[in-house]
């Protein structure tokens, strides 16, 4: 890494997206003194002005933007040396791949960075505490991205396992509708518990499937991750199982949501790979039916509850 290009001062970034997470993020790192510049669909500036000279390219678009972006920065020249930072938490519906997988295979000599956690960027933009993980495979690079968020209010930890910090902060989503349906029908905190330490196995046993590292899933991209969305109403993912409890159509719901709940599409992507892989993944099935109109609320929980017994671990 050629020290002399990336003086902090020197860093130019450049965030895509400014919904939620995106405009947090660009707070994050102006209140560090970073100058950044942000394009949406919406913005006067062209992608290719954007994106010109940057050291870091940040998306923040959602799951569904991730591909038109690619394709259109593609169209830009972009050096081989400009970090790729994706803070996106979804699945591609056509590959079932994450997105930081799409944005290494669309550009190969890029060094890539996942950037996930527990975030509630409704929490952040207030300027309440909270901790995020970048991870890369490549020495020195997480920890650049590291250095632009950091600050007394927002605590970045560094990982080597991209692959694992991405699927704990996306297939957390999936759980989080569940755990929504739970607070929903008013089932307890005994319930949620088990929901949410059962949903946690299966996204271990995808993860570790997938090549994940199974530690990472108990790190703030995974565990934590999960506890926030499925006990904060701030959860957009939480809001469509709260609902959805209520007997509201799923189409009701995302037309009157504030932002996107990735784990709608999540749900349909991860239940077909599962399929494919022959992993385990009852609570899943149960939210992939629900969001389907197949069964009701109760149903699903019915459903659960009477699997045959098993052991805890197998
Ligand atoms: N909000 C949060 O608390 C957090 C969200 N995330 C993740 O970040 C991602 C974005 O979430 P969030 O900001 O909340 O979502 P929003 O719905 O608020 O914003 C979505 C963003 O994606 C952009 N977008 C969608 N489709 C396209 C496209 N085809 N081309 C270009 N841009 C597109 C939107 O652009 P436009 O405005 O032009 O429609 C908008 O900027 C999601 O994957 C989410 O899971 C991660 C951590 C925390
Ligand atoms: O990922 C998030 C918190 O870490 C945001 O969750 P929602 O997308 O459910 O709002």
């Amino acid at each position: 890494m050629n020290e002399e290009r990336y003086c902090h001062s020197k860093i130019s970034m450049a965030i895509l997206g400014t919904g939620a997470w995106g405009s947090a993020l660009s707070t994050l790192a102006a209140a560090n003194g970073y100058h950044i510049k942000l394009w949406s669909r919406r913005s006067c500036q062209t992608l290719t002005e954007v994106v010109k000279d940057a050291d870091i390219i940040l998306s923040a678009v959602s799951m569904k933007g991730v591909r038109d972006i690619i394709s259109q920065l593609q169209l830009v020249k972009i050096s081989p040396k400009t970090i790729l930072v994706t803070a996106t938490k979804g699945l591609d519906p056509q590959t079932t791949c994450t997105p930081s997988q799409i944005w290494q295979k669309a550009f190969l000599k890029n060094p890539v960075v996942v950037l996930s956690g527990p975030n509630l960027s409704k929490e952040i933009q207030k300027g309440l505490p909270a901790a995020t993980v970048v991870a890369s495979k490549i020495d020195g690079v997480a920890e650049m991205v590291q250095l632009i968020f950091s600050s007394y209010r927002f605590r970045v930890y560094t990982n080597h396992d991209p692959l694992g910090v991405e699927l704990g902060g996306t297939l957390k989503n999936v759980i989080a509708i569940a755990a929504g349906v739970c607070d929903g029908l008013e089932l307890g905190t005994n319930a949620k518990a088990a929901l949410v330490t059962r949903g946690l196995a299966e996204m271990v046993r995808v993860g570790v499937d997938w090549g994940a590292q199974q530690d990472t899933f108990y790190g703030l991209s995974g565990l934590g991750d999960l506890l926030a969305t499925c006990n904060s109403p701030l959860s957009r993912n939480y809001q469509v199982g709260y609902q959805l409890a209520s007997g509201k159509k799923l189409s009701e719901i995302i037309e009157n949501l504030e932002g996107t709940a990735e784990g709608v599409n999540t749900t349909q992507v991860l239940v077909r790979r599962a399929r494919v892989q022959k992993i385990s993944i009852p609570i899943a099935e149960q939210v992939h039916r629900l969001l389907q109109a197949e069964i009701s609320p109760q149903q699903a929980l019915w459903e659960l509850m009477q699997r045959d017994v098993k052991a805890e671990y197998e």
